[in-house]
């Protein structure tokens, strides 16, 4: 039977993942597809460049038309990364009715829902397992093995870069600075780390997957953002005193037809079942309904588990090229898009205060928390080494979003608070 010939836009990391599992698991390939597998084209920028796989030079290319109007190509698997002109290639290829795979979630976040559409009015398949959590078959989780449930909560460890970041700090005390080329070496972060570290990353997998969990377009506007580059070593210290994990956590809530979505560094209770999971693993916590707790957990980043993922897509793809059902599977969303109001939005938090060590003080600031009924779990005070000064750190009850931001301007006008060293939202167990 005739080759299924597919078009690669990239052989960095991911690209040369793909292509290594395309050529170690040929026989499995065929045995579920019933034809062989071959990469026809590869499209790069340097052509002489050394690669991580062996590779048949004529195969390689510098000219996109090579692949995008090459009449011979079925498939493209886009592993290059990028917006616009990636966005371009991939539109061009489906303009030639050819199915998509993409590891891209930049893109996917972007323009998926434009993307997705132009593909299913062409009768084009486009996956993208690879962008959200690499290895981890969570879309897939999502779409197809909870599609009877109403999903209510997703909480994930979505990038693998800070992760490894904040677990060595904490577990072996390293430098951010140092972990961060660490992550970089092994090729977890992205070219530009700033996407990674600042949560941009893990805010785009964030809008992806609650687009899908929760049926409705959730734009990476919609995401409220912070990363890990404040966080510092005291802090960590203070996570640890109190039974908390620091991780970077994306969470998606839906409460009746509102929802709201998030990325923050997040003290974690060392009870959730996200506290455990270390160094470039991801994991996604999912609650349903009807199901209860789940949890999906894998290597979110990295050469063989992404390509893992993509050449899934890829036997996906194929699939449905047997049936004839290509471009069927786009899920258009059910619901309108509604997102909660500051006032909606309730979480426990972490503050830490240096404030003038002095009779009254801690007074005053409960009253500026008691005035809008917020109540605290735990109170420490410290004196703050060779300065007249005190650290006050409190974690609150739950406190809606205004409330809190609220309190935070009025402590700011304090003249006994000096700074407002930190502030983190608290996770307690999981259930909801
Ligand atoms: N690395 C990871 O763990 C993960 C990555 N992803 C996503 O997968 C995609 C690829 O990532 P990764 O493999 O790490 O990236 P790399 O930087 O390692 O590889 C990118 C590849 O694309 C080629 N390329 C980039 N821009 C162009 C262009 N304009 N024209 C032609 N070729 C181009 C590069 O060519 P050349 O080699 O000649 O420079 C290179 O081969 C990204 O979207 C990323 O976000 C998703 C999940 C995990
Ligand atoms: N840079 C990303 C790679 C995978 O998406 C990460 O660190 O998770
Ligand atoms: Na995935």
């Amino acid at each position: 039977m005739e080759a299924i010939s597919i078009g690669l836009l990239g052989l960095g990391t991911v690209g040369s993942g793909v292509v290594k599992i395309i050529e170690r698991n040929q026989d499995k390939l065929m045995h579920q597809i019933g034809c062989p597998v071959k990469v026809s084209k590869i499209l790069v920028r340097e052509l002489d460049k050394e690669r991580e796989v062996e590779i048949n030079p004529e195969l390689l290319t510098a000219n996109p038309d090579d692949i995008l109007k090459n009449d011979n190509i079925d498939v493209v698997i886009e592993v290059m990364g990028g917006l616009e002109k990636t966005k371009e290639y991939l539109q061009e290829a489906i303009n030639h009715h050819k199915h998509i795979v993409t590891a891209n979630k930049d893109l996917m976040a972007v323009y998926g829902p434009e993307l997705l559409q132009s593909a299913s009015e062409n009768q084009c398949d486009l996956f993208y397992e690879a962008s959200v959590a690499g290895g981890i078959p969570i879309l897939r989780g999502l779409v197809d093995g909870l599609a009877s449930d109403r999903i209510t909560k997703m909480m994930g460890i979505v990038n693998g870069t800070t992760n490894f970041i904040l677990t060595k700090m904490s577990k072996e005390g390293s430098a951010y600075e140092e972990v961060l080329k660490e992550a970089q070496a092994l090729g977890y972060a992205e070219s530009d780390p700033t996407a990674d570290v600042e949560g941009l990353d893990a805010a785009r997998k964030m809008a992806i997957l609650s687009t899908l969990g929760f049926s409705m377009n959730i734009d990476l506007d919609d995401v409220k953002v912070n990363g890990i580059t404040e966080i510092t070593e005291e802090d960590l210290q203070y996570a640890k005193q109190l039974g908390y994990s620091m991780k970077l956590i994306g969470i998606a809530h839906r409460e009746g037809e509102k929802v709201e979505v998030s990325v923050q560094p997040t003290m974690l209770a060392e009870t959730h079942p996200l506290a455990g999971v270390q160094d470039e693993y991801n994991a996604v916590y999912v609650y349903g309904e009807a199901v209860g707790e789940t949890m999906f957990y894998g290597p979110g980043a990295g050469s063989l588990p992404t390509a893992t993922a993509v050449v899934s897509d890829l036997v996906a793809v194929m699939k449905n090229m047997r049936l004839g059902v290509n471009g069927r599977s786009a899920a258009v969303p059910q619901f309108e898009k509604k997102l909660k109001d500051d006032n909606e939005i309730f979480a426990k938090y972490f503050l830490r205060l240096h404030v003038s060590d002095e009779v009254g003080v801690f007074a005053n600031i409960t009253n500026i928390f008691s005035q809008r009924g917020v109540s605290f779990e735990k109170i420490l005070q410290v004196p703050v080494k060779e300065k007249e000064l005190a650290e006050i750190v409190v974690v609150t009850h739950q406190a809606s979003l205004e409330d809190y931001e609220n309190i935070m301007l009025h402590l700011r006008d304090l003249e006994a608070v000096k700074e407002i060293k930190s502030s983190y939202r608290v996770e307690g167990g999981a259930k909801r």
